[in-house]
């Protein structure tokens, strides 16, 4: 039989975002920080002699070509000429469209667990190369350290945020990236500050007030959730997050949350649980 290995795909938060300028090609540089979850989806690999990559689970709504995972095997055998193949197991946890990462987070999983399945050499940063035309928040995951990113999210400085408990919520609704970034009324401009100046202010996230002036569902949880903590956006949503000090706080909100809603507890985590679980020390 062959061996099946299993790796972990966590979830991110941006603890902060701020959208500092947009660029000739549309894209918008940002400052924003970084910090993964001891919570995500499961990946389970075996390896096979034949170049076919099999994805045993399909994604509503999402082509096998255009599964991140497939991408990413598929970038990944071509750029390393690899004439192996693999079988594919992804156990979703992650809402989708959330701002909780969970795409990026798949395809860097499978860019550092196939690299050392295939045994392909490459560095972590030459996988992250490769991630960055997967999606912008791909190389933070295959870097694996919690990280002040700049420009589209690609230059990254190593970061040591308190690990604290979340609560992070999905309001009943699918937000679009690409739209929330084309709104008029989203602020562009807010002033460049070095990460000592943003570490020591209150953080917030630029796509806040569009988000939640267009979605009301949005509005009505955060405007719920501030009630017990502080509580922000991540991404541009449909996720929100409160930070607390300890587990038991967090999960009495959980108790008390509308029952529709979904949503999870967890940990911030400084190290990406992908590396801790291979012995990966990540550096800048
Ligand atoms: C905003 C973040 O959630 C922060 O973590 C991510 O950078 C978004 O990353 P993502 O969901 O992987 O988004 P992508 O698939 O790269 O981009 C979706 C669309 O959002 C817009 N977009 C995205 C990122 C960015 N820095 N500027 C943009 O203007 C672009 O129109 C792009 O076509
Ligand atoms: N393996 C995958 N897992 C989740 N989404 C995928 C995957 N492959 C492709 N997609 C597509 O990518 C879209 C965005 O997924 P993702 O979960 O990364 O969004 P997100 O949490 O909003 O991320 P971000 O915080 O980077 O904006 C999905 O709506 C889906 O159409």
């Amino acid at each position: 039989m062959t061996e099946r290995f299993s790796f972990p795909s966590p979830a991110k938060l941006n603890l902060f975002l701020y959208i500092t300028s947009k660029r000739a090609d549309g894209y918008h540089e940002l400052q924003t920080l970084f910090q993964f979850l001891d919570f995500g989806d499961d990946i389970e690999i075996e390896i096979s002699q034949d170049p076919e990559i099999v994805l045993t689970e399909i994604l509503e709504n999402v082509p096998v070509e255009q599964n991140l995972i497939y991408r990413a095997a598929k970038l990944l055998q071509q750029q390393t000429a690899c004439s192996l193949g693999a079988k594919i197991r992804l156990t979703k946890r992650l809402p989708m469209g959330g701002g909780v990462g969970g795409g990026s987070s798949n395809a860097a999983t499978i860019l550092v667990a196939l690299n050392q399945l295939w045994q392909t050499g490459l560095s972590l940063e030459q996988l992250a190369e490769i991630g960055l035309s997967l999606g912008a928040d791909v190389p933070i995951f295959v870097r694996g350290f919690a990280a002040f990113a700049e420009g589209v999210g690609e230059k990254l400085t190593q970061c040591n945020p308190v690990e604290k408990w979340y609560l992070v919520l999905k309001p009943d609704v699918s937000i679009s990236t690409a739209l929330i970034f084309q709104h008029p009324d989203l602020p562009r401009n807010t002033p460049k500050r070095s990460l000592s100046e943003l570490l020591s202010t209150n953080w917030a996230n630029d796509c806040e007030k569009v988000v939640r002036d267009h979605y009301s569902e949005v509005d009505d949880l955060l405007a719920w959730l501030v009630q017990y903590a502080p509580s922000r956006l991540t991404g541009t949503g449909a996720c929100v997050f409160a930070e607390f000090d300890s587990k038991e706080e967090a999960l009495n909100v959980f108790d008390q949350k509308p029952k529709h809603i979904q949503g999870f507890v967890a940990k911030g985590q400084n190290i990406s649980p992908l590396h801790q679980k291979l012995n990966l020390f990540p550096n800048a």
